[in-house]
């Protein structure tokens, strides 16, 4: 296992209602992971990924979450948030409401600025991270003249230029066509290539099944699976009465008695292997 980035121990959250929107949650993220936490409406995903940053902090007393910072792992609480910067990005649900400024240079220039980022490494930054998010040359654009995903992509790469070690992103792929899902997916794929942290929050089991290293299975405010795509989908039993509905290859290998395929290429080469 590589070295934890954020680490939860017996997190309660608790808004005032008396039911805990996360009750008693442990878990530790590692670097390079790419994680996906599922679960129905309000069962605590949110929640869970603000703590994961101090933007929510435990209401138990003994609920403790740490993440790494230049100086090891550390509770948030010593810090300001925009000083966790570093450490974890978070996008927001709707980050396309996030774009305020009149070009994509300076709509991805603003977080480098805002963290005192010298102007000739910001410069760089904005070009690596339009390309990586399939924007290259598109610096002097007005965001408004991009398609809808074009302009998810821009609101993700405004938190990705800021190269924090971790990124957690609430429902990247919402709203949007399964072409530019996939390349929103493949966005991220590519910054956790190159050595960064991926969280994100999403209700499309195919493209988690497809992309995620990890799963972590919500249900009221506890964490009900966690581990591979293909060892949490192929628990259809506990998945029951979820709502989290596994990929479809999962569903038919396990029906066929074929072992947890996740992917139509799994399960192709598993009806294959055993015809
Ligand atoms: N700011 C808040 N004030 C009071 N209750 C809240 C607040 N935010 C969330 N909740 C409640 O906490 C519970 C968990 O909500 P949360 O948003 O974390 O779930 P979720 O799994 O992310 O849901 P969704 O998929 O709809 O985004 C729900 O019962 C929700 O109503």
């Amino acid at each position: 296992m590589t070295e934890v980035v954020i680490e939860l121990s017996d997190v309660v959250h608790d808004y005032g209602s008396g039911k805990p929107a996360l009750d008693g949650v442990s878990l530790s993220v590692h670097r390079g992971e790419f994680v996906a936490v599922i679960g129905k409406n309000g069962s605590g995903k949110t929640t869970l990924a603000k703590h994961f940053n101090g933007l929510l902090r435990p209401t138990n007393p003994a609920g403790r979450v740490r993440v790494r910072t230049a100086n090891g792992l550390a509770d948030p609480r010593r810090f300001k948030l925009h000083q966790l910067v570093p450490s974890v990005g978070y996008v927001f649900q709707n980050p396309d409401r996030q774009i305020f400024h009149d070009t994509c240079r300076e709509e991805l220039e603003f977080g480098p600025a805002n963290l005192g980022v010298d102007p000739a490494t910001t410069a760089r930054r904005v070009s690596e991270t339009l390309a990586l998010v399939g924007l290259a040359g598109r610096e002097e654009d007005n965001p408004v003249q991009l398609s809808r995903g074009e302009r998810q992509r821009l609101a993700i790469a405004s938190v990705l230029v800021m190269e924090s070690d971790a990124v957690v992103i609430d429902e990247p792929t919402t709203g949007q066509d399964p072409d530019e899902a996939r390349l929103i997916l493949e966005c991220l794929a590519r910054y956790r290539s190159a050595g960064h942290t991926v969280v994100i929050i999403s209700h499309d089991m195919a493209l988690v099944a497809e992309y995620a290293t990890r799963v972590i299975a919500m249900r009221q405010g506890r964490v009900l699976a966690d581990g591979t795509p293909r060892e949490v989908f192929a628990q259809q039993e506990v998945l029951r009465g979820t709502n989290i509905r596994p990929p479809q290859a999962a569903v038919l290998t396990a029906a066929l008695g074929l072992p947890g395929a996740i992917t139509v290429d799994d399960a192709v080469r598993e009806l294959r292997a055993a015809v």
